[in-house]
């Protein structure tokens, strides 16, 4: 840090990863509802363009910032830098900022951008990446899942979330597990989350050095505009698809920049479909969603979605990760929303033509 930087002037920054489902959303919601006194800024990305999770975060007087530029390892640097500078125009507005990444993104490249912009680093400071793991599903994804692992290393604190998942010898491999990975990241155990927020908070734990050890080119990243390198094959769908847009959204790791840990090896794609229908018969929904998540639930990552039930005033939030599902109703439709249902997909190897079909034939007559 140079002299000009004033560690107390600079709003302190949580960057918040963990793959897919593992309950970011919630450690937000607790943070947003919990009576802490502090103001915070949340900045979310998310994969799926329907933009469901800011949907999911409880109403609150925080200000939420969405960004769904798809990756957030290629797309979301500069747009990261935006925002953030216009948050630093209001700068008592808020006493810190939260950055909830994309359950699959690398959350190098979201910590580098407090380092590589100028006036960002002068206004803001990296305080901890805090990372949360689902015990129940974490041991599977660290053997397929390269940015999963990139996560827990990353982190400077960890959660172990749904303990209820999971028995206390299997919660014991977790963590032997990840502290193999990581062995300097402070372990919390929670279920829902439930950890003092003082544990994750502004702790002053984003370790340079560390980090630097872990990735020698970690400040010398070349690429801190939207663009990705030549040898990138990301498909930047957003910026040609709208928001009513229902393609099959890609996301392939056969990105291999040549630095760091910025290299996502494996050829899995996962893809993201986004399902859209008006109010739905739920006796023809439940059934179907209950048989797909049995059937293809190995390769469901993620499912969430808002549902407009017929006859129903409220709307029914519905999310699950591989075969577990859980849904409750949320809150009454305001009289200015369309009743529209949206569900999102996140996996791999799913039968879209499929899904697509069978979720409409769910539609209320
Ligand atoms: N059983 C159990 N379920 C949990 C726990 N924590 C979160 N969940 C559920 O797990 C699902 C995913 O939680 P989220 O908080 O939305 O996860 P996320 O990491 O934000 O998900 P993405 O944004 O899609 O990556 C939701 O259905 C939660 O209610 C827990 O400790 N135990």
């Amino acid at each position: 840090m140079s002299a000009t930087q004033d560690a107390s002037a600079q709003i302190p920054v949580t960057v918040l990863t963990g793959y897919l489902g593992a309950g970011k959303t919630t450690l937000l919601n607790r943070i947003l509802t919990e009576n802490h006194g502090q103001r915070y800024a949340v900045i979310v990305n998310e994969f799926g363009e329907v933009g469901i999770d800011n949907d999911l975060l409880v109403e609150s007087d925080e200000e939420i910032f969405e960004m769904n530029n798809g990756c957030i390892c290629c797309t979301v640097r500069g747009d990261l830098i935006r925002t953030v500078q216009n948050l630093m125009k209001r700068k008592n507005a808020f006493d810190a900022i939260i950055v909830e990444t994309t359950g699959i993104a690398d959350p190098a490249p979201v910590a580098q951008t407090f380092f590589m912009d100028d006036d960002v680093r002068a206004a803001a400071r990296l305080d901890a990446v805090v990372a949360v793991v689902d015990a129940r599903h974490v041991l599977q994804r660290l053997e397929d899942t390269e940015e999963a692992e990139d996560q827990v290393a990353f982190a400077d604190v960890i959660l172990i979330n749904k303990t209820d998942l999971v028995s206390s010898e299997e919660l014991a491999n977790v963590e032997a597990r990840i502290q193999s990975i990581n062995p300097y990241a402070v372990l919390h155990r929670s279920e829902r989350c439930g950890v003092e927020i003082a544990k994750v908070l502004d702790r002053g734990a984003f370790d340079l050095d560390r980090i630097l050890s872990l990735d020698p080119h970690f400040l010398a990243h070349g690429h801190h505009s939207d663009e990705c390198g030549p040898n990138c094959d990301h498909d930047h769908h957003s910026d040609e698809c709208g928001s009513n847009c229902d393609h099959d959204h890609q996301h392939h790791h056969g990105h291999d920049h040549a630095h760091g840990r910025h290299h996502h090896g494996d050829t899995h794609s996962v893809k993201s479909i986004s399902l859209k229908a008006g109010d739905l018969n739920p006796d023809m929904f439940f059934p179907w969603i209950n048989q797909v998540t049995q059937v293809q639930g190995p390769n469901i990552l993620r499912m969430k979605g808002i549902l407009a039930f017929k006859d129903d005033p409220q709307r029914y939030v519905i999310q699950g990760v591989h075969m577990i599902v859980e849904g409750d109703h949320q809150r009454d439709w305001k009289e200015s929303e369309p009743r529209e249902s949206r569900l999102v997909f996140i996996g791999r190897d799913l039968n879209w033509d499929v899904l697509r079909d069978s979720f409409a034939a769910c539609a209320a007559q």
